[in-house]
């Protein structure tokens, strides 16, 4: 059984007493932090029965492993480790899905930055592969910003199979790279979707850009090559949402 884990920053505690406080065992607060921002935070706290403990900067640092907690750390229970299983039931109980899939995304940074994009663009799940990918640690849920407890992450074995099922169940998908001739303004985003980014490095996977139905670019009008993951993720997805809501 995986050990209880941090997760610390204001807004990734709030989104965690919101929506999973079963997880949460404990709860550390900067001494004397009684600020107006974290009165919402101790009210939540005190309706699920938690009482934070007080602890001094270096003791919230030490057990953050970070200076960003922003005064307030919890130690909680892993989530749910979510698979290709738990993807097919999501599918069956969604109309229209809109879905996010990173192809080996290692940098907790972006997948946490990607996380809250998708949430922000109601993403009904977001898909890795389970191995060369970063997982939900304490950083990705303090970037996340509370995303990462709201949005489903699927962890699969074999990318590639999920792809073909995702087609299968009529799940049409759009792999992006710099260097396709359709552009993304051009694509039609609308119905059952899936958007595929590639890894920091290298891409999409020579197999997983094979899995794609068509493949588009983000016009770049400037000298750099290529746009951040997570930066990418966001325009994908919000021109998709504009196209699904026109
Ligand atoms: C930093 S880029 C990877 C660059 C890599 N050298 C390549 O050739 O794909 C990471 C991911 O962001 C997305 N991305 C970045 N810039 C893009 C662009 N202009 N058009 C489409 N996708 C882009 C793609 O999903 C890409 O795989």
């Amino acid at each position: 059984m995986k050990k209880p884990e941090m997760v610390f920053g204001i807004h990734a505690v709030t989104s965690l007493f919101e929506n999973a406080p079963e997880r949460i065992l404990e709860m550390w607060l900067l001494s004397g932090r009684q600020d107006e921002r974290i009165q919402p935070l101790l009210a939540l706290a005190e309706s699920v029965g938690i009482k934070p403990q007080q602890a001094n900067r270096k003791t919230l640092d030490d057990k953050a492993e970070s200076t960003q907690h922003q005064g307030v750390v919890v130690r909680v229970r892993p989530a749910k480790i979510l698979t290709e299983n738990d993807l097919e039931d999501l599918l069956d109980k969604t109309d229209i899905p809109f879905l996010l899939i990173l192809d080996g995304v290692t940098d907790p940074h972006n997948l946490g930055a990607c996380l809250r994009n998708a949430d922000a663009a109601g993403v009904h799940g977001v898909i890795v592969p389970k191995d060369n990918s970063a997982g939900l640690t304490p950083t990705v849920s303090k970037v996340a910003c509370g995303a990462a407890e709201t949005v489903p992450l699927y962890q699969v074995t074999n990318l590639a199979r999920t792809m073909t099922q995702l087609q299968e169940r009529g799940v049409w998908i759009v792999g992006t790279a710099g260097e396709a001739d359709g552009t993304l303004y051009q694509a039609n985003l609308r119905g059952p979707l899936a958007i595929a980014m590639g890894a920091e490095g290298k891409g999409l996977r020579r197999l997983s850009r094979e899995h794609c139905d068509s493949l588009i670019s983000i016009p770049m009008a400037g000298s750099v090559s290529s746009l951040n993951v997570s930066v990418a993720t966001g325009v994908c997805l919000f021109e998709a949402v504009r196209q699904r809501q026109s």
